[in-house]
């Protein structure tokens, strides 16, 4: 069993003290290997399911509710746009300025703030050449560096600056930093909870009594639990959490439960929350020594570096058809790849072009392409999404996907889709899946490196740094999955053709599976 320790202590007596319970003879602290989540949750003997681990007053959840900040600040400062205040509400700003302040004044969260990390391996933290081994991935185009950048002098900035009896100006260089935007910043996206309020609809912002008031907690004895506060796996930064709506769930910081590593389908215990406390109850068995985890839905090793900075490295189920080279198949069962249209667009552009007599006309070419962009306009214009999720090969493909190339290169479907008002059915022919085939070749490009390359670097990890391996982990998933659905798609075609060589053979030949393109074999990647 891991050993418990002693530097997990202060977060102790301050939770405790402050109205928190901890069921301490069968939930402890302790620092696992670094790959196992390093600080988390242990059983310290058999649990059994539906047992409540520890519960947190609401009062001592941090958020802009239970923070004195926004009352004294002036809430419609806080929540009026600029010029009559400064949108506080909107986003992350709002909790992460109240975390500074807090921070600042030594305030009731102090300790636990204290206990929080600062230093974190996700990708908003990495220099341009570790962003670099993320290339091909959308983990790079998600990072928001630049949007956070945005909202740290725009808003939180000014709003400092405009309170200096609340803002010591001394305080500023030390606790209300662009870095110091970063690590709250970190710490919500990789801790917080969104946590729905009290049916009763008390406790908005808190105001100067109320919050002078100690959250001691006011367990009450409720049988029924009511459903469980979400792990904010769904935030971004740039994300606008307007909580202008006293019935919406509000991002909050919650000491103890956010002491819980993840790992997929791992998950053994929830928060749940009643009227004046959140609680933390098992949700299966757990045997002593096992750790004890609240996962945040299965994401893909990408949402998982990008959000908390690390990846999952578990066995890969052979029937997922993740394609491996080497004999380690590792990863994360719950990768997927995502795959932007304008990819999808160029591949339409160039078979479109192709079957044209003079293809290397640029008029052509120009009329190709405002043709296919009145055709984008549209698909999304009916709703139709701009990224495609393509899931480990053994799911189906995604249907919107298939139904875009028919709508981009088959002139037919495209008159047929208008007049229905209806993009075309999902159905797959020869064409589509050589252009499928051309799209994920595309795709393929986007990285530096090869499914081999990568494969190889793993098996020699001796001196990989983390980032590195971590970055490297991802790519890898993604590519297992693109290799794994070209197999399946290339099969699929080698099928579709000598089908059709029997039916000719046989003087029957189907319509619709006789595109006029050839099959083209690419070079593997
Ligand atoms: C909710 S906190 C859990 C407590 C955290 N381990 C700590 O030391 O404070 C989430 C963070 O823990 C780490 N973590 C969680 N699950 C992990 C896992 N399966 N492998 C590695 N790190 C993990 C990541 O750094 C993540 O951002």
């Amino acid at each position: 069993m891991p050993s418990l320790d002693a530097s997990f202590y202060p977060l102790i007596s301050w939770f405790r003290a402050n109205g928190g319970t901890i069921d301490e003879s069968s939930f402890g602290l302790t620092t696992f290997p670094a790959e196992e989540g390093g600080r988390g949750a242990v059983a310290l003997k058999d649990i059994p399911e539906s047992q409540t681990l520890f519960s947190i007053p609401r009062a001592l959840t941090l958020s802009t509710r239970t923070s004195r900040l926004p009352s004294l600040f002036g809430i419609d400062r806080w929540r009026k746009a600029a010029p009559a205040g400064f949108g506080l509400d909107k986003g992350w700003a709002g909790l992460i300025l109240c975390m500074m302040w807090e921070e600042a004044n030594h305030g009731r969260w102090a300790a636990y703030l204290a206990s929080l990390p600062s230093r974190f391996d996700t990708p908003m933290f990495w220099s341009e050449e570790e962003i670099a081994e993320l290339k091909g991935t959308s983990v790079v185009e998600k990072l928001g560096k630049a949007d956070a950048e945005h909202e740290f002098y725009k808003k939180l900035l000014p709003a400092v600056e405009s309170r200096k009896d609340l803002f010591f100006p001394h305080h500023i260089p030390v606790y209300y930093t662009l870095e110091k935007f970063h690590i709250h910043g970190s710490r919500i996206l990789s801790r917080s909870f969104t946590v729905d309020p009290p049916a009763s609809g008390s406790g908005y912002y808190q105001d100067e009594e109320a919050s002078a008031v100690n959250g001691s907690s006011h367990a009450m004895d409720v049988d029924e639990l009511s459903p469980e506060a979400s792990h904010e796996g769904s935030g971004d930064v740039d994300v606008d959490t307007d909580n202008e709506d006293e019935d919406e769930g509000i991002v909050s910081m919650v000491p103890m439960a956010d002491m819980l590593n993840a790992r997929y389908e791992s998950e053994n215990a929830k928060l749940f929350y009643e009227e004046n406390e959140l609680k933390m109850v098992s949700t299966k068995p757990i045997k002593a020594g096992e750790q004890i985890f609240n996962t945040y839905s299965d994401l893909p090793n990408a949402e998982l570096l990008r959000r908390y900075g690390h990846v999952d490295v578990l066995p890969l189920p052979a029937e997922l058809g993740f394609a491996t080279l080497s004999s380690d198949s590792r990863g994360n069962p719950g990768d997927v790849v995502e795959l932007r249209a304008d990819i999808v667009v160029n591949v339409a552009a160039r078979s479109t072009l192709g079957k044209q007599p003079d293809s290397s006309s640029a008029t052509n070419a120009d009329a190709t392409m405002e043709d296919l962009k009145g055709r984008i306009d549209w698909w999304l214009e009916m709703g139709g999404d701009d990224v495609f999720v393509l899931e480990p090969p053994a799911s189906s493909l995604p249907a919107d996907l298939i139904s875009l190339i028919r709508l981009l290169t088959d002139d037919t479907e495209w008159r047929k889709a208008q007049e229905k008002d209806k993009p075309p059915k999902a159905k797959t022919n020869r064409n589509t899946l050589t252009i499928l085939m051309d799209v994920l070749e595309q795709r393929l490009a986007l990285y530096n490196s090869t499914l081999e390359d990568d494969e190889a670097t793993l098996a020699s990890p001796a001196d990989l740094p983390l980032r590195k391996r971590n970055a490297l982990v991802v790519r890898l998933g993604e590519k297992r999955i693109l290799y794994g659905l070209r197999e399946k798609i290339s099969n699929e075609l080698d099928a579709l053709v000598s089908k059709a060589g029997d039916e000719s053979a046989g003087g029957s030949k189907r319509r619709g599976e006789g595109g006029n393109e050839g099959r083209t074999k690419k070079q593997r990647r």
